[in-house]
């Protein structure tokens, strides 16, 4: 048995005639940085939200931790340790940084009732203030998320993933829109959370400096199928990947 993580097979989805993914397999094993990166419309944000319960696929099976977790919804697999961010922003404008790292966790804990009756944070506030410490953010942890500048405000969305301790982050464009500036940023807090948290990524990215910085391995997705995955080394001297994408 593989003591992969997380563990895609055959994974397939179609919208009429376009095969958005055609077959996809591949692991993340525990610990990696998981890079996917492949032209726009090969597939990744399908694939992605196929994994994370968002849309059903048509065939194939996702396993975590030997555990087969197709077809559960994203509530499940967030109890079960699967966190995620978005291409888009998913911060509360009207919230306090602070507020929004709390109210992100509160649905992993217990039943509306036993939520309801709970302390006002819920007993989530040490929490709240150990990631506002480590994202470097304490500054702005008491004023609205809405006021923040983009970049900050993505820091806060990736924080948000972290309040559940999930094993396992997936993490759409982590860079899409961020100041060329703040992206060192988001990859030393990334490789840090990596080591301190021992967690797993699976990110996509179209920043290839970054990809190649992070990730420990990377899968080519080229028209909804995998044309490679290894090493950043071994994708930047792979010919065919040259070819279809790095190339151009
Ligand atoms: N809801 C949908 N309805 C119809 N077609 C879709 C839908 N979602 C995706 N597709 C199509 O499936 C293919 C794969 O799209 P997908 O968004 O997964 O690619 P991607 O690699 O994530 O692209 P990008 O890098 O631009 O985000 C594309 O041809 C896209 O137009």
């Amino acid at each position: 048995m593989s003591n992969a993580l997380l563990k895609v097979t055959g994974l397939k989805k179609a919208y009429g005639a376009i095969q958005a993914v055609g077959g996809v397999s591949f692991e993340v094993m525990p610990g990696e940085i998981f890079g996917v990166i492949g032209p726009n419309g090969s597939g990744k944000t399908t694939m992605f939200n196929s994994v994370l319960g968002q849309i059903t696929p048509d065939a194939g099976t996702i396993e975590l931790k030997g555990q087969n977790i197709t077809g559960l919804s994203p509530l499940e697999l967030s109890r079960r340790g699967v966190g995620r961010t978005f291409q888009t922003l998913q911060v509360f404008g009207k919230m306090t940084v602070r507020d929004n790292l709390i109210v992100a966790a509160q649905e992993h804990h217990g039943s509306m009732w036993s939520r309801m009756f709970a302390p006002g944070d819920s007993g989530l506030g040490d929490k709240a203030d150990a990631l506002i410490d480590q994202f470097r953010i304490r500054h702005v942890a008491d004023s609205l998320a809405g006021t923040l500048s983009y970049g900050q405000q993505k820091l806060v969305d990736i924080a948000m993933a972290f309040m559940a301790e999930p094993d396992l982050v997936l993490l759409d464009e982590p860079c899409a829109g961020v100041n060329p500036s703040l992206v060192g940023g988001i990859s030393s807090l990334l490789k840090e959370l990596n080591k301190t948290r021992k967690g797993s990524f699976v990110v996509i990215e179209h920043n290839m400096d970054f990809v190649m910085d992070l990730c420990h391995r990377i899968m080519v997705m080229v028209e909804g199928k995998v044309m490679a995955i290894g090493t950043p080394a071994e994708i930047r001297a792979n010919k065919q990947v040259l070819d279809a994408y790095l190339g151009n």
